[in-house]
């Protein structure tokens, strides 16, 4: 996501989306297999990687870093070893999500200190980087910030250590994963993430000669090794992508067939919940067919660390719950403000009541005044919102383009980079499916 931008969208909504796409390779695995390569000294090559705005942001963090790599086609060959910048200065047009931190993981391996910019990426809550701050400091790295930037400093060798995440934080895994592949020593793991991007990462760690290994579903063992190899690597295709396209085609009662050579299994607690509201699929030669089986039914749902329910299919289920039979509800147990997409939804005519109380288990927002559940109206009619709805982060952008499709009208979804920071060829994919879209600049 690089720069900021005053385009939109128009979308003219209200018939059926049909046809056949390609779904790109997976945003939350794909940048951060490029930050692993970075581990080694020696040549890797990335395949199946999407050409999205935060793989743009990826390569100029590498650029800034003295990285020489090449982008072809899905492809990217990385050629890490001559890193020659360690203090990376934010630039104000850049947006760089959650990799920064990520990269300070690795740099750190080779100097003895590392200037990153701040976190930024979707906002919804303070996003907090505390655990990695404790891992950092259990693994006797000292950690600063400025307004602009974090500053680690590492004074002795990097030894093994136990870390218990006090969530299964995706950022927290991955992080201290990066730090413990090269530790010397053991580290074990625990209560980490294994979102099925996390797995694929800790393959792809071991293929590169790491040595980790799994105890239970949310512990492991990381032997520290001395050196990892240059890895040739595939991307999983983008889970969340596909669900996209699954809540189009049931909400728009059409039949979208996506191309996806590999791992519909990852996309099996979407499918549980999207075969029980009325959403069908099935595998075709080369993907999954996604359409509507029957009337739409509502449903209860609670996000949570994987294989629950993840909240980043969340503001696309909300949508789709707007049109199911009766009332559903939603709890968000990830993050504190991840239901502001209800308020835009409204102009769209979604009836929602978003509450502060859990609606379901507790969760570690219970009793403390956030709105982060709430009950959906089903049965609803959409009409195009007379004003440009601005995304406020990607999820929320697709459900807005989505809710455009199944609109009475033309609707205007602004903030785009937001979306193509994790959408790639969004705007081809839409014309594909018949979609009448357009770009306004
Ligand atoms: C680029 C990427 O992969 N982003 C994904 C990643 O984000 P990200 O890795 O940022 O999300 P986390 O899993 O870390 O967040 C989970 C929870 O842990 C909290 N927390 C996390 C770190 C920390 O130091 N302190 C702290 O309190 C967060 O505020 C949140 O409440 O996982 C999220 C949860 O599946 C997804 O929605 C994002 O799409
Ligand atoms: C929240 C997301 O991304 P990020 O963590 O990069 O902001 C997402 O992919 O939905």
């Amino acid at each position: 996501m690089v720069g900021f931008c005053v385009d939109f969208y128009q979308v003219r909504g209200g018939y059926n989306f049909s046809g056949q796409i390609k779904c790109g390779g997976a945003k939350n695995l794909s940048t951060k297999a490029i930050i692993a390569t970075l581990l080694s000294d020696e040549i890797s090559i990335l395949d199946n990687i999407p050409n999205i705005g935060d793989v743009e942001v990826t390569k100029v963090l590498l650029k800034k870093i003295g990285v020489y790599f090449e982008f072809e086609n899905g492809k990217m060959t990385i050629s890490p070893n001559q890193i020659n910048n360690f203090t990376i200065k934010p630039e104000h047009n850049i947006l760089y999500g959650r990799l920064p931190i990520l990269l300070l993981a690795v740099l750190i391996h080779k100097n003895d200190s590392v200037s990153v910019p701040k976190l930024d990426g979707c906002k919804f809550g303070p996003r907090s980087t505390d655990f990695h701050f404790d891992i950092l400091r259990k693994f006797g790295i000292s950690i600063q910030e400025n307004e602009d930037n974090y500053i680690a400093k590492k004074t002795k060798k990097i030894t093994g250590q136990n870390i218990s995440l006090p969530f299964p934080s995706v950022g927290a895994t991955e992080f201290a994963l990066f730090i413990s592949v090269l530790a010397e020593g053991i580290s074990v793991l625990e209560n980490i993430a294994a979102e099925p991007e996390i797995m694929c990462l800790i393959a792809m760690l071991q293929q590169m000669g790491a040595k980790i290994h799994w105890i239970s579903h949310n512990k492991i063992v990381v032997e520290g090794v001395k050196k990892l190899h240059g890895v040739n690597y595939r991307i999983i295709n983008d889970r969340i992508e596909m669900a996209s396209w699954a809540v189009l085609a049931a909400c728009s009662d059409g039949v979208i067939d996506i191309e996806t050579v590999d791992h519909i299994e990852w996309l099996s607690t979407f499918l549980g919940v999207f075969q029980r509201m009325g959403g069908g699929f099935k595998r075709i030669d080369n993907g999954i067919r996604f359409f509507k089986k029957g009337e739409l039914k509502s449903i209860s749902i609670e996000t949570g660390p994987y294989p629950a329910f993840s909240t980043d299919y969340q503001p696309m289920i909300t949508l789709m719950m707007s049109q199911a039979n009766g009332i559903s509800s939603i709890h968000e147990t990830l993050f504190e403000d991840r239901l502001s997409h209800l308020q835009n939804l409204k102009k769209f005519g979604v009836k929602s009541e978003i509450i502060t109380k859990c609606i379901g288990s507790s969760c570690q927002f219970s009793n403390q005044n956030y709105y982060h559940s709430a009950f959906i109206c089903g049965n609803t009619k959409l009409e195009s919102p007379n004003q440009i709805i601005k995304s406020e982060n990607l999820r929320s952008g697709i459900t807005y383009l989505i809710a455009g499709c199944i609109s009475k009208g033309i609707s205007k979804i602004g903030n785009t980079n937001l979306i193509t920071r994790g959408y790639e060829n969004i705007l081809e994919k839409f014309k594909l499916l018949n979609v009448d879209i357009n770009l306004i600049k």
